[in-house]
């Protein structure tokens, strides 16, 4: 498409001039690029950089755009913002009309030439420090995930009850309230709507939503710059901390005291803490008992995977607010072929609207079927429970039959339990639906299995190595 800039070619920035990331990024693209691609794509883009510059969060006016810039620049970008600052700069993208900040304190591209490197322009101002004030502001909450544009189905019907209870009378009930499950399945979407919720009733309540990610490198910096009681302030004082992806801190023993700390302070002034993680507290590894021990210490909920029924009024939700509509039967169609969770889902969508929109066809189960193609060949090509049902028999020398049997030996029972465990690691199965095809058990037997086989498989080497043939196996 274009030749990118060579690695070297590329100027590395003083660290003090990491301010001007964006500008000198564009001054290279301005160079590899077509005049034309550069003014219609990369020019008009807004964007804006963390402060301590380990986001950049580019803000496009449409969707459409979005998947664009997505396909064709993202990589690249990411790249030189590397290259050209040191360290790994992470490139998320965002709507402007829903995320952008109402007064960016950004780099506007437009407003500077295209293509003179040499001309080094002005380094835009960094945002201020992330503060958490009060007020939704600085809360760093999106406010286009709130409890509304989140879809209810059974695999989320707990968890958002309890959501919604939180942020109805924070520093009561559930706290911490400790959200778990897979990728992409509305963890992060749920923590939002508490913040948001809570900022409609009582606006100058001091809300923050922080990923661990960032909260480590917030322990990191304090500890560099000696701002321990800035730190304190900054975390103690809070009224609701939502702190996403929590398996984070394996590991990181200071980061952990300082949590540690934070929480105890919160708790003891009746502040609530909202935490997600992709495992329960105690699948955990890594992280210290005594903070284990407090994660469970509110109420633990699990997100599943969405079923059949919450998958369609997703989609439908989402194309109507995409401004599009799809038919009901294509909507099963896409829901049936994309099980895994919400965010493949979205992806989806968006491959249907953009060919739609591309080929100027209406949306149809052919067209669904055309812009779907390669996500239905992986589906195809996916490890069944039944498969997993015959190759796990077959290594232990059992009849496949005892897999949906009631006989309880144990020469029977584990294999059983071991197929259970593949089954939720390999497949996209929600908990009840591997009971069912294990003869009809409840997903508490299930979820029994799970979780003992994957701490048994934690200490016993011999099963954690059945397990991995068994896993190469199945993998093919
Ligand atoms: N029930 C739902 N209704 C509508 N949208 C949803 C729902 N669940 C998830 N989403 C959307 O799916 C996308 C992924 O959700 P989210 O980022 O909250 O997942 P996550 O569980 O935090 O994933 P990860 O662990 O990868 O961070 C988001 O765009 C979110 O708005």
């Amino acid at each position: 498409m274009y030749e990118p800039f060579a690695a070297d070619a590329a100027p590395e920035l003083p660290p003090d001039a990491a301010s001007a990331l964006w500008p000198a990024c564009l001054d290279v693209l301005a160079q590899e690029m077509p005049e034309q691609q550069f003014n219609t794509w990369i020019k008009p883009l807004v964007v804006q950089v963390e402060p301590d510059f380990s986001r950049l969060t580019i803000f496009v006016a449409n969707r459409f755009k979005l998947d664009w810039i997505r396909a064709q620049y993202a990589g690249r970008i990411s790249t030189l913002l590397e290259q050209l600052h040191g360290h790994t700069v992470q490139v998320e993208l965002a709507l402007a009309q829903r995320a952008a900040p109402a007064k960016p304190t950004i780099d506007r591209a437009a407003e500077r030439p295209a293509a003179h490197p040499a001309a080094a322009p002005e380094a835009p101002a960094a945002p201020p420090e992330p503060d958490p004030a009060r007020g939704g502001s600085r809360s760093r909450l999106n406010s286009a995930l709130t409890f509304d544009t989140l879809v209810e189905g059974s695999a989320n019907r707990m968890a958002r009850a309890a959501a919604l209870h939180v942020a109805g009378s924070p520093g009561r009930l559930y706290n911490p309230l400790f959200i778990y499950g897979g990728v992409g399945l509305g963890k992060t979407h749920l923590m939002h709507a508490v913040g948001n919720k809570l900022l409609v009733s009582q606006p100058d309540a001091k809300v923050l939503y922080i990923h661990a990610e960032q909260f480590v490198s917030d322990v990191v910096k304090s500890y560099q710059r000696k701002t321990f009681d800035e730190f304190k302030e900054r975390y103690h004082s809070l009224d609701l901390l939502l702190i996403d992806d929590v398996q984070f801190f394996a590991n990181k023993d200071r980061t952990q005291e300082e949590f540690f700390n934070a929480f105890e302070a919160l708790l003891a002034k009746k502040s609530h803490i909202v935490m997600t993680s992709d495992t329960y507290p105690k699948g955990l590894a890594d992280i210290h008992e005594r903070l284990v021990s407090r994660f469970d210490s509110g109420l633990t909920v699990a997100l599943e995977p969405p079923e059949l029924e919450m998958r369609v009024a997703i989609l439908i939700n989402k194309a109507v607010a995409e401004g599009t509509e799809m038919p009901e039967e294509v909507a099963f169609f896409v829901a049936k072929n994309v099980r895994s969770n919400v965010r493949e889902l979205e992806g989806a969508l968006r491959k249907i609207l953009a060919y739609s929109r591309f080929n100027q066809k209406e949306i149809s189960i052919q067209l669904a079927r055309e812009a779907l193609r390669d996500l239905l060949s992986i589906q195809n090509r996916q490890i069944s429970v039944e498969n997993i049902q015959k190759t796990v028999a077959d290594y232990y020398k059992i009849k496949v039959a005892d897999m949906y049997s009631k006989k309880r030996p144990a020469s029977i029972a584990r294999p059983r339990q071991i197929a259970m465990y593949l089954a939720k690691e390999l497949t996209q199965k929600s908990l009840p639906e591997i009971g069912e095809l294990f003869g009809g058990r409840d997903h508490t037997t299930v979820l029994h299995a799970v979780r003992k086989i994957g701490g048994e498989r934690q200490q016993l080497t011999e099963l954690n190595q059945q397990l991995h043939v068994l896993e190469q196996t199945l993998k093919g």
